[in-house]
């Protein structure tokens, strides 16, 4: 007897059946495509390391949304990867140490985090994705804000947006121009990341509510946002993101919320969100960083995108696939020719099996396929 417990997948865990998993294939390739064709060489990490190379790898991991265990055989902690940024990082710092720079390196698999984080309940995820390592200037961020945007729409994707941000802004400002005590920042960024202007001047953020107004579209938003340049503290990052945004030249809508940082765990001075229409929620994210290593570590820019709510829309607007069916004595030679331009095929085993009964659309007669 079968226990049906036994069979149950755990909270936020699922099977891709083969309709999902033959598009998942589909979307992963488009975007695989993309970023070898701009000189991105794939890395394959193991699932599974070390805790500490994991966490310590650039400032701000939260390894608390890891899956941790220790290690039987070592019996040090390890941990499964939530996100390949950081393994990237350590590729780059350790045994790709001595590859020239600018390097380009990308990245397709799954990643795994104990919650799900906000509406979205899957708890294993799809990432892909490309890191430029060893710069962070504005010609590094429009090189991979393009190709990410690229590679979403080779994988389908339409309607793309993208949400600039200013993942360190807090900082930057706190410092001198709009000065806070070190017990205040943390209550400042809070507020503004729930965008309650009341909640901000209680407490003490009252120089920083206008920039819960420099949001929307981005030519508006970033004249807002120059508007109320504390002193000229913003004016480099500023000029920065016009670049950023002028160098795609309209192939997606851009957005700016300056203060947003959800989701942006390492990212320093640039920070973006992607958006597809149709889509539920964010597909991608990325940003400059920088990789912890020696000193103030190497600087880098990158990009990873979560394919999965886009391949559930294109999935479900996606007709059936042809397929033949090959009778018992079939012309082999005729069979193969057929797959050689595309046809799939699906071979009877014995006189039990009909087209009908294994989904195929055609049948394989003497003049060719025929409907069924
Ligand atoms: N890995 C980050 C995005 C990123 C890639 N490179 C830089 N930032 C994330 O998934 O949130």
């Amino acid at each position: 007897m079968s226990d049906a417990n036994s069979d149950l997948l755990p909270e936020g865990l699922e099977d891709r059946l083969p309709r999902d998993a033959a598009t998942a294939t589909r979307v992963m390739r488009a975007i695989q495509t993309a970023m070898h064709g701009h000189g991105y060489d794939r890395v394959m990490p193991p699932s599974i390391e070390f805790e500490r190379s994991l966490a310590s790898r650039m400032a701000g991991i939260q390894s608390r949304r890891m899956f941790r265990f220790v290690d039987p055989l070592s019996l040090r902690m390890m941990a499964l990867r939530s996100d390949y940024t950081p393994q990237i990082g350590r590729i780059a710092e350790t045994r790709l140490a001595e590859a020239p720079r600018p390097l380009r390196l990308c990245y397709a698999g799954q990643v795994v985090t104990i919650k799900p984080d906000g509406l979205n309940p899957a708890r294993e995820k799809l990432q892909c994705g490309a890191e430029l390592i060893g710069a962070d200037n504005v010609a590094a961020a429009a090189e991979i804000v393009a190709i990410a945007i690229e590679a979403l729409q080779a994988a389908g994707a339409s309607g793309v947006s993208v949400d600039f941000t200013l993942p360190d802004l807090v900082d930057t400002l706190a410092e001198k121009a709009l000065p806070l005590e070190p017990s205040q920042i943390e209550a400042v960024r809070r507020e503004l990341d729930t965008k309650d202007a009341g909640g901000l001047r209680d407490v003490g953020g009252e120089a920083y509510v206008p920039l819960l107004y420099a949001t929307g579209e981005f030519d508006a938003a970033i004249e807002k946002l120059s508007a109320i340049d504390a002193g000229g503290a913003l004016a480099s990052r500023i000029k920065a993101l016009r670049e950023i945004a002028a160098s795609l030249n309209g192939t997606a809508r851009l957005t700016l919320d300056p203060s947003e940082r959800h989701g942006f765990e390492y990212q320093t001075w640039f920070g973006f969100t992607l958006y597809a229409q149709g889509v539920r929620g964010p597909v991608g994210r990325g940003g400059t960083y920088r990789i912890a290593g020696s000193g103030a570590g190497e600087a880098a820019t990158g990009f990873s995108l979560y394919p999965d709510a886009l391949i559930d829309v294109i999935a479900a607007n996606e007709p059936a696939e042809d397929r033949v069916f090959l009778p018992l004595g079939h012309d082999r030679d005729e069979a193969a020719r057929l797959r050689s331009i595309g046809w799939r095929t699906v071979a009877a085993l014995s006189d039990a099996d009909s087209a009908e009964a294994l989904g195929c659309t055609h049948v394989l007669g003497a003049g060719g396929p025929e409907n069924v």
